[in-house]
């Protein structure tokens, strides 16, 4: 992937089995959310191709990816925030799912409730706390029943307490059999859920294995710690 004349991702040879959970660390500038908008179809690559249960969807907007079950979140949530919350699940239940909603009133209240979010459904978004805002970014997500959900920095700015909570949905998300793919900062958070862990730097995958291997790689100390390789 280049911009202009300059190469952001090389060699880039990622496969992710259906129901793991990838975390995917890196250095500032390494190209992981660069990554996750070729995955979701914001880029168009340069060069390769994007496959999705077994389909090719390199040509395909984001929003038909999304109807194939693909779902991201953003760094920065991202909700309508003069709706309710429930309005914003329920705008998603509407848009973004392989098959639609036969209630999607129904469906809406099922994603709030999972999330936790039920008791503030009828708060205005702009209101929330960040953890909330990060769990209806979630609902927002999990309201278009993805079978592959991509996380980009989802866990920054909580404080540890938060953090825990956000993992355990996380964690309950996934053990439905949703595949996630999570970028983080927050290696405590990889460590914590993520069957396999990926390091990026300059734009090349350094590391890829189970978690402890990877942190430990001297690669990955020198790339991402600042160690001495
Ligand atoms: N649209 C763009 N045009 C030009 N350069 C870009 C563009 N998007 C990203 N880059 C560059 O590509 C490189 C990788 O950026 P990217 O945002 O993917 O890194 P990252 O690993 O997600 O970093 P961070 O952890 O800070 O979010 C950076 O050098 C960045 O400046």
């Amino acid at each position: 992937m280049a911009f202009g004349g300059f190469k952001v991702l090389e060699n880039i040879d990622l496969r992710v089995t259906q129901g793991e959970i990838v975390g995917v660390l890196g250095p500032n500038g390494a190209g992981k959310t660069t990554l996750m908008n070729l995955l979701t179809g914001a880029y168009a690559p340069t060069a390769g191709r994007v496959h999705m249960m077994g389909q090719n969807v390199t040509g395909l907007a984001t929003a038909a990816r999304c109807r194939q079950g693909l779902g991201r979140t953003h760094q920065v949530p991202r909700p309508f925030s003069g709706m309710t919350v429930f309005e914003n699940v329920l705008v998603a239940v509407g848009h973004g799912r392989t098959t639609p909603a036969h209630d999607p009133i129904a469906v809406a209240w099922d994603v709030l409730h999972d999330t936790g979010l039920a008791m503030v459904a009828n708060r205005q978004a702009s209101t929330l706390g960040l953890l909330d805002r990060k769990r209806l970014e979630l609902s927002r997500v999990l309201a278009t029943d993805p079978q592959v959900l991509l996380l980009d920095e989802i866990g920054g700015g909580l404080t540890e307490g938060e953090g825990d909570k956000l993992v355990a949905l996380i964690r309950k998300i996934h053990a439905r059999g949703v595949t996630i793919i999570w970028i983080e900062h927050i290696m405590r958070m990889l460590m914590d859920s993520c069957s396999r862990l990926i390091c990026m730097a300059g734009g090349q995958i350094i590391a890829d294995g189970a978690p402890n291997e990877v942190i430990d790689a001297p690669a990955v100390q020198s790339a991402y710690f600042g160690a001495a390789a």
